[in-house]
């Protein structure tokens, strides 16, 4: 099966998706090492599975085991989180216009910073030479890095034209309200809503990012202003919820139409962590965050458990409870892709926090989104069309095929009708003339060298023909205009032959001598029109005519035969509309309504169309003798 286009896997991708749950448990920390804590959480070699063995009274052990999408170990490092996450075809989906959200949960100190924006706040140190230490990028640097790298290799490589452009925004939710990071002189931000876009934040600064370094330079400011505190669980520990996002637009054109656009969406989403007050001794104004942070946090489990248990929407999930929860709306039972990752201690002194975890988790597993590519309606439309007519003239092209038909595509841009190929009742009315040949023909040069099959080419040709409602209606012919010795050279040949030339297409290299070298004695007196036919063909060798085709009518007489049975079929069709009032007609003898019209086409085609196999002139044929 042939791959399918950039376009057509959008549309293929639009069916429900489960978040993707994974579980990362990080090394001890030298405080619980000190403590004596013992590592009561491990990764089993299956990859996904979680094992908890909790002390019971005396020697008892209670052994839980939680299945997620994956599970990692403390000797996980940042680069394996990276892969075994998958996040790049993540990424790959926000290039194409999705939704994309990852979001870190997990209790106090248990490594979401960590995992998304790398040590000591990670951001990236690519501004600063020295201080490269890439090991320790999180998740948010290393994707912005592939992000870039992806735009470049698209817009080099692809023949469409395309052009993305990215911004990012950075935002905390903290006791409930929206702070903007990258202007901290400004007041909260509110939360609105509107039916294309659901809950968003008002007035948010979105930078324009043309570099790997505008996007750093947004995570370090935003970083910087994040809301962090120092308990005795985590020395930085964050005080708020923190989404970065990054706007990934992209626009293609198709056809002459202006250009669609999709507007893919990189949610990183650092929830603040949940925290016990007894272990954290947090007092003051980080008593009155823990309430909040707790509380959000509350109902996220709340939101989580409704959508796990298959409740869908608005009014029976209970997003509008924090602002935390209406913003992640698209990220948990909306159209977004998601992927979370549950971070965990190994310690067994937080071994309470890291089964709640789990349990959030294994919830979240059940989610089921419906992932779809953000663009406008119209743009919708169009491409939904496009892709129709792409799917269509596929199987145009495949029944084409199987009847050996030529393909239509490929006489739409060889050939344009001729205004002038008008059905003949030859001698019933003057001849117009036209100022200039506008038969494209040199397309068809190319076509026919390289397909051996003319038959396949005139049939197309006919077809198009057909749908000329000049070709029918028009009771007189017209033919280029031809210097006077030609016409009346034509004359004394219509004259001479009782025959009139129906239609004849010249090119530039047609000239006086081109007609006074057909030998129109010589085919009169073959009485055959092969020999006609050669005599045109020398004439065609010595002088560069494009070539005529004439479509010899007959279709409903006995014995019907034209210059061979092969082009015969691109003319049946045209004579069965255009002949309705005509005489019987007898072999070799032809009345003027038999005439059925003519086909220019240009040297080699004619001249393919002389070799057909077949033999003119069969015993039965039907044709005009000149
Ligand atoms: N996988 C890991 N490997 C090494 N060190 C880690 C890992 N995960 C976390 N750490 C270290 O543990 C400490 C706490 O991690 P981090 O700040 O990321 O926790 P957190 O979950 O974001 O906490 P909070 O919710 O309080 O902000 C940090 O010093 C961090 O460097």
């Amino acid at each position: 099966m042939a791959a399918a286009s950039p376009e057509e896997s959008i549309m293929s991708k639009e069916k429900e998706a489960n978040i993707n749950v994974y579980v990362r448990i990080r090394p001890l920390s030298r405080e619980e090492i000190i403590a004596g804590d013992k590592c009561a959480v491990t990764a089993l070699k299956d990859g996904k599975t979680a094992q908890v063995v909790e002390e019971g009274g005396g020697y008892k052990l209670t052994t839980r085991t939680f299945k997620f999408d994956g599970c990692l170990g403390p000797t996980a490092d940042q680069d394996q989180v990276m892969e075994r996450l998958k996040v790049v075809k993540m990424l790959d989906s926000v290039l194409e216009g999705y939704s994309s959200t990852i979001m870190a949960c997990g209790q106090t100190g248990s490594g979401k910073t960590y995992t998304m924006s790398g040590r000591d706040e990670g951001v990236h140190k690519g501004n600063n030479l020295g201080k490269m230490e890439r090991k320790e990028d999180g998740l948010i640097a290393r994707s912005v890095s592939y992000l870039f790298e992806s735009i470049n290799k698209r817009t080099s490589n692809s023949d469409q034209e395309k052009i993305y452009t990215m911004r990012a925004s950075y935002y905390e939710v903290y006791n409930e309200q929206v702070n903007d990071l990258l202007r901290l002189d400004a007041p909260p931000r509110d939360v609105k809503w509107s039916s294309k876009d659901g809950f968003y934040v008002d007035n948010l600064l979105l930078v324009d990012c043309e570099t790997l370094d505008d996007v750093f330079a947004v995570l370090e400011e935003g970083s910087r202003n994040r809301k962090v505190g120092s308990h005795e669980m985590n020395k930085d520990s964050s005080r708020s919820h923190c989404i970065m996002t990054l706007h990934v637009d992209s626009n293609f054109w198709i056809g002459d139409c202006a250009p669609i656009t999709r507007y893919g969406r990189m949610l990183f989403v650092d929830l603040a962590g949940s925290e016990r007050l007894k272990k954290s001794k947090s007092s003051g104004e980080m008593l009155r965050e823990t309430g909040n942070i707790n509380r959000s946090l509350f109902t996220l489990g709340k939101v989580i458990s409704a959508l796990s248990e298959g409740k869908r929407g608005d009014g029976m999930v209970p997003y509008r409870e924090s602002l935390l929860t209406k913003l992640m709306m698209e990220s948990l039972g909306g159209n977004s892709l998601a992927l979370m990752i549950a971070c965990v201690s190994p310690s067994s002194s937080a071994l309470d926090e890291t089964l709640s975890t789990l349990h959030y988790g294994t919830c979240a597993k059940h989610i089921i989104n419906a992932p779809s590519v953000n663009m406008d309606a119209r743009d919708k439309v169009v491409l939904e069309l496009e892709l129709e007519i792409v799917r269509l003239k596929k199987e145009n092209s495949l029944l084409r095929s199987k009847l050996g038909l030529a393909d239509e595509e490929e006489i739409a841009t060889t050939v344009t009708i001729p205004p002038y190929c008008a059905s003949a009742k030859r001698n019933k009315s003057p001849r117009k003339t036209s100022t200039e040949s506008n038969c494209k023909t040199s397309g068809l040069a190319k076509a026919d060298l390289g397909n051996p099959s003319l038959e396949k080419q005139l049939k197309g040709l006919e077809k198009l023909f057909a749908k000329d409602g000049n070709f029918y209606q028009d009771s007189s012919y017209q033919s280029v205009n031809l210097p006077r010795t030609d016409r009346s050279l034509m004359e004394d040949f219509e004259r001479h032959t009782n025959r009139s030339i129906p239609s004849v297409h010249t090119s530039g290299a047609f000239s006086d001598t081109t007609w006074s070298n057909v030998d129109y004695e010589r085919a009169e007196r073959a009485k055959s029109e092969e020999l006609w036919i050669n005599s045109m063909r020398n004439s065609i060798n010595n002088n560069g005519l494009l070539g005529v085709y004439r479509g010899l009518g007959g279709s409903k007489c006995k014995g019907q035969q034209h210059i061979s049975r092969k082009n015969r079929i691109s003319v049946d069709h045209l004579s069965a509309r255009t002949r309705k009032a005509q005489s019987p007609c007898k072999y070799g003898v032809r009345g003027d309504d038999d005439f059925q019209g003519s086909i220019t086409v240009n040297e080699n085609a004619f001249q393919r169309l002389l070799n057909l196999s077949t033999p003119v002139g069969d015993k039965d044929d039907d044709f005009y003798q000149y």
